[in-house]
């Protein structure tokens, strides 16, 4: 099997015709050893949309091979900056076009609001596109003075070469652009493993692929199970670096297959457990609406989600009431619904796994104030849910839960709430609320976390870096053209003759 397969989206009318083949060398092909297939389901219906070829590990050393042959003939070095930079500014333009059925299409497998996949994933995609395509033709190195009369040495960034780029659900095309962006502005090539739980954009992007002009080979999908073509792509010897976004767990895996295998180059965007701050002399509302969207946007499947709430002792009270009136405001539905402010988990493993951690929490003695319990009828739909007086050590304040489920503690002095925030393997992000301006340059100092917002929340730019500091990654910005070049050092002898014998 690899023909496409037209899906009828109901709710919308719109039929979308997509591919199930496994993309490289710019056509859609079946595997070329396995029968095996990947079901695809709809969260909020639990119905199966369609199913797509999966990938064998014989079928990630096909689509290496192409990559390893793109990068050598038509991509590479052998490619100019100003060529890389039009070819991407024409696939931002494609995607722009076809935002509406791709977020749709980004509905029915992950479950988002169709607004929010669409002006919101579908929008930073392009203009994640166009920044990278932006640097395409100004990626240069240094020349750098050796001596005054003989000698100079000067530095090239050139692509560091095939890679493999293992994304998660949770954001099926944003995490696809920021992988392939700054991989294609830098010359490299290559093979995306999109997650097996939402593998449909990334193979309708393969049809932009081919139509924006990019040569065969440079870009390659291979749908796979990630105990397959992930790490597959891991150990590959002719992978000269795996981009990462997921769990710790399998971070730690793709590290030791990458130590194991060709030490290949390893960027990991992981998990987090991230604190958000609110101090009494904050602008409660603002505050109670940036906590919301810290943990309730993408139904709390965000890897910085503000899962941990510290509020100070004397706004406690007050702050749980606003919190939970706003909280009960969001509308949890079906992504189709015009009115959606989240739809459904992405999973049923996810469901599970988020329900697992709300009755561990009533267990330990945590206090639901909002939530917790389950819904009647089909789909992944969790509602917000308020944890009050979570102790340190219970799990629901220790594990990313990666659910719209918010542990909430009480401090009383700064001091507190910094060690409290800083408590954690992780350190994607933080946020803090203060009107107090030196509070706010203090305690942002003081987190330890990669990303610190303050008096705002989960707000991101593709010209600012991301990522983290303890267990978690970096991507964006000029940061991330590092990540995918390897600075050479040529030394020139434009005159220094040398005496033989030494
Ligand atoms: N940081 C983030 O944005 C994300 C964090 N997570 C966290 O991970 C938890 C589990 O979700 P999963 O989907 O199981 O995450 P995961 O980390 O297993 O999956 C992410 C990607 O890694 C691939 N993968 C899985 N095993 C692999 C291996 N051995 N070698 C190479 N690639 C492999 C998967 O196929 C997928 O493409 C979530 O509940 C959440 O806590 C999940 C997705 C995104
Ligand atoms: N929110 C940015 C990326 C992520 O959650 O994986």
């Amino acid at each position: 099997m690899a023909q496409p397969v037209t899906i009828n989206i109901a709710a919308t009318g719109r039929k979308i015709t997509v591919p199930t083949g496994l993309f490289i060398n710019n056509e859609f092909v079946p595997s070329i050893d396995s029968q095996d297939t990947i079901q695809c389901i709809n969260p909020a219906t639990e119905e199966v949309i369609c199913s797509v070829v999966a990938g064998s590990e014989k079928d990630i050393d096909v689509a290496v091979a192409a990559a390893r042959k793109a990068y050598k003939t038509t991509w590479g070095k052998n490619v100019t900056g100003w060529e890389r930079s039009r070819l991407l500014n024409k696939l931002a333009d494609l995607i722009e076009r076809d935002a509406q059925e791709l977020a749709e299409l980004e509905t029915l497998n992950n479950g988002k609001p169709v607004k929010i996949a669409r002006d919101f994933d579908i929008g930073d995609s392009v203009q994640c596109l166009r920044y990278y395509a932006g640097f395409a033709d100004k990626i240069v190195g240094q020349s750098i003075e050796v001596d005054n009369k003989t000698k100079m040495a000067f530095t090239r960034h050139d692509p560091i070469g095939v890679c493999g780029q293992i994304i998660p659900w949770n954001y099926p095309i944003n995490m696809w652009s920021w992988k392939v962006a700054p991989a294609l502005a830098c010359g490299c090539t290559v093979v995306m493993k999109p997650s097996e739980i939402t593998p449909l954009t990334a193979l309708k992007l393969s049809e932009l692929i081919i139509e924006a002009g990019f040569p065969p080979g440079v870009v390659n999908t291979v749908p796979s199970l990630g105990s397959v073509g992930g790490a597959a792509l891991s150990s590959h010897m002719d992978v000269d670096k795996v981009a990462f976004t997921g769990s710790t767990v399998t971070g730690r895996r793709i590290m030791e297959a990458a130590a194991k295998s060709n030490l290949k180059k390893v960027t990991l965007e992981l998990g987090g457990k991230s604190p958000h701050i609110v101090f009494e002399s904050a602008d409660l509302d603002q505050a109670a609406n940036w906590t919301g969207l810290g943990i309730l946007y993408n139904t709390g499947q965000d890897c910085t989600a503000g899962s941990r709430l510290f509020v100070q002792d004397t706004i406690y009270d007050k702050f749980i009431n606003i919190l939970v009136e706003k909280f009960k405001q969001l509308k949890v539905t079906n992504g189709f619904d015009e009115e959606a402010g989240a739809g459904p988990v992405v999973s049923k493993m996810q469901y599970d796994k988020i329900f697992s951690y709300i009755e561990g929490g009533k267990q330990q003695g945590a206090k639901a104030v909002l939530g917790g319990e389950k819904r009647p009828g089909k789909g992944y739909f969790v509602d917000p849910t308020i944890f009050v007086d979570v102790k340190p050590d219970m799990k629901i304040a220790r594990d990313e839960i990666f659910g719209p489920v918010l542990a909430v503690a009480k401090f009383s002095t700064e001091e507190e709430a910094i060690a409290l925030a800083n408590d954690t393997s992780y350190g994607l992000g933080a946020g803090l609320h203060s009107n107090d301006a030196s509070q706010c340059m203090r305690v942002s100092q003081a987190l330890e976390a990669g990303t610190v917002w303050v008096n705002q929340y989960n707000l991101l730019n593709n010209n600012v870096p991301f990522g983290g500091k303890k267990q978690s990654g970096r991507e964006l910005g000029s940061y991330a053209l590092e990540e995918y070049t390897s600075v050479k050092a040529v030394h020139w002898n434009y005159g220094e003759k040398l005496d033989w014998p030494l």
